[in-house]
């Protein structure tokens, strides 16, 4: 079988996704960024291509930083690794727009960590090409961009695919947006959002080296390419902000209150030296934990939204207080509204992963595609 994504669906279109018989209109996609989310990215759509699920995809153009393949037809999706290394073509932003052609549903996937990446957003939105991203940059820094990614929509006409910004994938955002659409206020937030995290603190004992703790979490891809940027509270309050703008909360980065983990030394270093840094974390971890456990008690990292106001950092919680359960990466949200105002919703589940937030991310593109 063709590797394309469109030859695979063509195989049982509609059928498959239980829709009439009506022709697919033609839709394209990019996919920028081919590590650990990208890669996963990959495979769910090759996965595809034995059950028909996805017609009408075609999967035009990929790149990582370095070089692009671009094939109208559809991009060998088991072979985009060879590809890539052979291809002569650099990868260019400037290129990816017309990479994916003129006409039909156009679709970026942007599957990098990268701000480069996330400053064309807006760009690409106002100009009639949708976006599907994991990463919170867009989104989750400054106010003004944010804003220039709503504006950009509404000019472009576009769609901005973000569930897998923040739990990986779990239906937070789109439960926020749904209370809202049904005229709640959303008045509180607090969890977990960090699956990194939450992975770390699920399994941190107190005698083994946290720093050991981190590669691991690393190793897993649980963490952001640089983990300072989970164990700083940056990608949680990246994620805290996105989810109180959709829960209409404008706020500007610098009102949420982030207590970092990191030790200043470490903070400083080039991101070659953080590795052989970890170590700095082992004491402090150690002393956090050994005060917590003598209390009966864990630690959980925690973002929180009260009174319109944001705060970020690391808890001692009683054991059965309701975010100091889950396992594994799980994520834990409670979100308080005018409907759950006593009790709240609470959603959990795994929070990081490549899986988890490819399956979100083409969860987006699915709905997009579908129009
Ligand atoms: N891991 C997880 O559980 C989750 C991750 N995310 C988000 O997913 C994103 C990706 O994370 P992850 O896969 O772990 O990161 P990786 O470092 O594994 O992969 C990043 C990829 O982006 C590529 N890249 C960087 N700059 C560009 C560019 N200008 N154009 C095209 N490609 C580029 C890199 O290229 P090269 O190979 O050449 O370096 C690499 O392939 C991040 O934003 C992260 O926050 C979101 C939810 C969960
Ligand atoms: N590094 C992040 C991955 C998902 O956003 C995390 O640990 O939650």
């Amino acid at each position: 079988m063709s590797a394309s994504v469109a030859e695979a669906l063509h195989a049982s279109p509609a059928r498959a996704r239980g829709s009439a018989a009506v022709e697919a209109p033609a839709v394209h996609l990019a996919l920028l960024g081919t590590g650990t989310v990208g890669s996963a990215v990959l495979e769910r759509l090759s996965a595809w291509q034995s059950t028909g699920f996805a017609e009408g995809l075609t999967l035009a153009h990929v790149a990582n930083s370095r070089r692009s393949i671009s094939r109208p037809g559809g991009v060998a999706l088991r072979q985009v690794a060879d590809a890539l290394a052979a291809s002569p073509c650099p990868s260019r932003l400037d290129d990816v727009a017309g990479r994916l052609g003129g006409s039909g549903r156009r679709i970026v996937i942007d599957a990098t960590a990268s701000a480069e990446v996330a400053a064309r957003h807006a760009d690409w939105l106002q100009d009639g090409l949708h976006v599907v991203t994991a990463c919170k940059l867009a989104r989750g820094t400054g106010l003004a961009a944010w804003r220039a990614v709503e504006t950009a929509c509404a000019a472009g006409q576009t769609e901005y695919g973000d569930s897998a910004t923040v739990g990986a994938g779990l239906p937070l955002l789109r439960s926020i947006r749904a209370l809202r659409a049904g005229g709640d206020r959303v008045t509180a937030i607090a969890g977990v959002l960090s699956g990194s995290l939450a992975w770390l603190f699920n399994h941190y004992d107190g005698l083994r080296p946290f720093s050991g703790f981190v590669r691991q979490a690393r190793d897993a891809g649980f963490t952001e390419p640089d983990p300072r940027e989970d164990l700083s509270g940056e990608d949680v309050r990246r994620k805290l902000l996105i989810l109180a703008r959709a829960a209409g909360f404008e706020l500007e980065q610098d009102t949420v209150r982030v207590t970092s983990l990191v030790p200043d030394a470490m903070a400083a270093l080039g991101r070659s030296d953080v590795d052989a840094a970890l170590p700095q974390l082992d004491v402090p971890l150690r002393e956090r934990f050994a005060a917590a456990y003598k209390n009966g008690e864990k630690l959980r990292f925690v973002a929180r939204l009260e009174d319109g106001a944001a705060r970020v950092g690391l808890e001692s919680l009683p054991a059965d207080h309701p975010l100091a359960g889950g396992a594994g990466t799980d994520n834990k949200v409670a979100i308080w509204s005018d409907r759950y105002d006593e009790q709240p919703l609470v959603i959990q589940g795994p929070g990081a992963g490549a899986g988890v937030t490819a399956a979100g991310m083409l969860d987006d593109v699915l709905r997009i595609a579908a129009g």
